[in-house]
């Protein structure tokens, strides 16, 4: 495990954790889940603290960041009075039924929570699936740039995420990995 790269993140019914476990299986990051309450476990924060690498993600509810990421993004407001994130690197991700469903709003959302905590930026890096032969469990199939998107089917369960999509995230969880080597 690579203690420099926190995956700190939301997952109301067990989606987005997959995702998440993916993103660390391909950053080889640390997960750091954000409980029901929007709260932490105890000592999150400081692992935040010691991190040089916070990847951001929330599945998207109603075209943005779940309740309990946004309490957590409000609570980091005091992190931010200290300056203690700038210029660590950050990442996001989002997971939601639709194709689409609004994602962008979602990254965008984690993006802004990055930059006004004066932290760096990577996106995905990875070229999109969008040629007439793509096939759904390409990578990046959902091709999208400035964060990892992935799309699970509103009746799927926990185990029934799109193959494609995971592997999307191992993928994302390298490049990040990468950037992150690179900073160091
Ligand atoms: C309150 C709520 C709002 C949602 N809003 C959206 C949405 O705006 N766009 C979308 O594509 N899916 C939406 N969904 C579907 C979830 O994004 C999807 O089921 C996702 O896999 C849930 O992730 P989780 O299991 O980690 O909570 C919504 C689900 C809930 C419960």
């Amino acid at each position: 495990m690579n203690a420099n790269i926190v995956i700190v993140y939301h997952s109301g019914y067990g989606h987005t954790s997959k995702v998440a476990e993916a993103v660390a299986a391909g950053s080889g990051g640390r997960l750091l889940a954000i409980d029901a309450e929007g709260n932490l476990p105890e000592g999150g924060w400081e692992v935040l603290e010691r991190a040089s690498t916070i990847i951001f993600g929330s599945p998207t509810y109603m075209g943005n960041v779940s309740w309990q990421f946004k309490k957590f993004a409000d609570q980091s407001s005091r992190v931010w009075m200290a300056q203690g994130w700038k210029d660590k690197l950050g990442a996001a991700f989002t997971n939601s039924a639709s194709v689409n469903g609004d994602k962008q709003t979602t990254l965008y959302t984690l993006f802004t929570l990055a930059q006004q905590h004066g932290m760096l930026w990577a996106g995905t890096g990875l070229m999109p699936s969008n040629a007439k032969t793509a096939d759904r469990n390409d990578i990046n199939y959902l091709s999208s740039f400035a964060g990892l998107a992935t799309a699970t089917p509103s009746d799927a369960s926990v185990d029934e995420l799109v193959a494609g999509d995971l592997a999307t995230a191992r993928a994302f969880g390298e490049r990040i990995a990468a950037a992150s080597r690179r900073l160091a």
